[in-house]
């Protein structure tokens, strides 16, 4: 195991945002958490990197490395004035990062044609693609990406999901969240449902598909919106 969550929950004010969650991930998986708005998938991901704290529990992380994971937030704002390789260079310093990495992860993120143009001047799917960036300059053990596919076109999309690819690969642990259920199909070993806050399942999809009795991700939803809606 790689990461672990014990009795991790997430209240504001009165309302549950994460309902109580054990959760344990093992090495070299890719995680989907998928749910539809609100459902508590950032709220995760934040306790995960530690940028909200729990209301109880506790996240362990297992790696051996300094920095444990790298994350890619659902949205960055870059400074406009800055170019993708000014902004990689700078991440890059406290990473202890080299110029062929920086120069790999440009291409990798298809910018390096543009890597002396200001971000000001970026498209939503292009500062996207330089928020991926950033994650991936990393070597780290596991990569923890928010809505990442946020703003892509079909074409970058594709890429992202083979960059995953490449990441499951080198045996890295991965946590995307997504609400696009193509996504979840495509990449994950596992997949973690969220609805309203509460854990619905986790595990295969196939394992998911015969717990609710469904043949699609989609059926799955549609069984727990139901389900939800006649408990009231
Ligand atoms: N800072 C906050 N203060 C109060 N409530 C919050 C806060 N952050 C999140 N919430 C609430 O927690 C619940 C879960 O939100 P969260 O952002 O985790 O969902 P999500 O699954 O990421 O949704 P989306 O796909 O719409 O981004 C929502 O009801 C949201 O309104």
């Amino acid at each position: 195991m790689i990461l672990e969550l014990n009795n991790i929950s997430k209240k504001y004010k009165n309302k549950f945002a994460l309902s109580p969650v054990d959760l344990v991930i093992n090495e070299g998986e890719c995680i989907v958490l998928c749910g539809g708005n609100g459902a508590g998938k950032s709220t995760m991901i934040k306790i995960l990197t530690g940028i909200e704290k729990s209301t109880t529990g506790k996240v362990t992380f297992h790696s051996k490395r300094k920095k444990s994971f790298a994350y890619m937030p659902d949205s960055m704002n870059f400074p406009p004035e800055f170019t993708p390789i000014e902004i990689l260079q700078y991440y890059g310093k406290f990473l202890d990062v080299k110029k062929e990495k920086i120069n790999q992860v440009l291409e990798d993120v298809g910018l390096w044609d543009k890597r002396n143009q200001r971000v000001g001047g970026f498209s939503k799917g292009m500062s996207q693609r330089l928020n991926l960036a950033q994650c991936l300059l990393a070597d780290t053990d596991i990569y923890i990406l928010d809505e990442p596919t946020n703003g892509l076109d079909p074409y970058w999309v594709i890429q992202f999901k083979q960059v995953i690819q490449q990441l499951k690969e080198q045996g890295k642990t991965i946590i995307v969240s997504s609400h696009i259920m193509r996504d979840a199909i495509e990449i994950a070993d596992q997949v973690l449902i969220l609805f309203n806050g509460k854990v619905k399942s986790f595990g295969t999809l196939d394992q998911i598909y015969e717990e609710h009795a469904c043949e699609s991700l989609e059926e799955v939803f549609l069984s727990i919106h139901k389900k939800e809606q006649a408990a009231g």
